[in-house]
């Protein structure tokens, strides 16, 4: 299947790739990592509420041992200071809103995505679903800066139809906008040609890192990493964390938040090793 850029992407069964956790030396090859990772279903496990979707205190310290050998950013659905503020380690960079937000050490903050011309059309779009969806128990329309997510995880099936429904005809009103699908949720985003992977690109450039000694790694479990594990495909490493409804261009597997953890603690020993530190 060819992406955007007209580059060949191979896409496998998510069970039917190796694990990330049997060989690292191997896999980074002896380069130098640079780790991209994403919130939900990978720092921290999905939950029925995203505000109880909180990280470790031991997930927060690998993280942070690992950022002290290698980049490290967060590329999030999720708002931008929302993700900051769940995973509290400022040598990180943070990309939110699916990467149209990214922010990072010594004051770093940029939007190269173009996402603020959508504004106007979120703002309205988000009026007319709090209206439409109101009567609905159990669904939640979160606003980020640059996406609204209609989350329909707490909803009756028998309801489901309905919230997929409306999302749609407010999508229909404005141009400005388009959807994409995620776990129990439908979002509403910016129509522009960004996302997580260009996020990605775009920091790889920024942060110097697109070197051949500097290997990237994209750790991700949802629909909207498959942008990233495409773009890194041929040049990095894309990471699948259990699966999701489609095939994956991941080259490699975890099944867990524990496992994205145990891969963390033994990339960052690994790199310590290579440094001799
Ligand atoms: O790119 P991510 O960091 O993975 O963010 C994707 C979305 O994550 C959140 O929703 C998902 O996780 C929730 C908490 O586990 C879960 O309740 C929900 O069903 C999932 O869709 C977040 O709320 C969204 O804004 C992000 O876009």
């Amino acid at each position: 299947m060819k992406n955007q850029s007209n580059k060949i992407v191979q896409k496998h069964e998510a069970k039917d790739l190796p694990s990330a956790l049997q060989d690292i030396p191997n896999l980074i090859n002896g380069k130098k990592p640079a780790v991209f990772l994403d919130y939900d279903g990978c720092l921290s496990p999905i939950v029925k509420d995203p505000e109880n979707a909180v990280m470790t205190e031991e997930m927060r310290d690998t993280l942070k041992r690992l950022a002290n050998v290698c980049s490290v950013a967060v590329v999030s659905g999720r708002d931008r200071a929302n993700v900051e503020k769940l995973v509290q380690l400022d040598n990180l960079y943070y990309a939110g809103s699916h990467g149209f937000d990214i922010s990072g050490p010594n004051n770093m903050h940029t939007e190269p995505g173009g996402a603020s011309e959508a504004v106007p059309a979120l703002d309205k779009a988000q009026k007319t679903l709090d209206d439409r969806l109101k009567e609905v128990e159990g669904v939640l329309v979160e606003r980020k800066r640059y996406a609204i997510a209609v989350h329909y995880r707490n909803v009756a099936d028998d309801q489901v139809n309905k919230v997929l429904q409306v999302t749609d005809e407010v999508i229909g009103q404005h141009p400005e906008l388009k959807k994409g699908p995620g776990k129990k949720v439908m979002e509403l985003k910016p129509n522009l040609d960004w996302h997580k992977g260009k996020a990605v690109r775009w920091l790889i450039e920024e942060l110097d890192l697109n070197k051949p000694d500097i290997v990237p790694l994209y750790i991700g479990d949802d629909l909207t990493d498959e942008d990233a594990f495409a773009t890194l495909q041929g040049e990095g490493i894309g990471i699948m964390v259990g699966e999701h409804d489609e095939k994956t261009a991941a080259e490699y597997r975890l099944e867990d938040v524990e496992d994205v953890q145990a891969f963390l603690e033994t990339l960052t020993q690994t790199i310590r090793r290579q440094q001799n530190v």
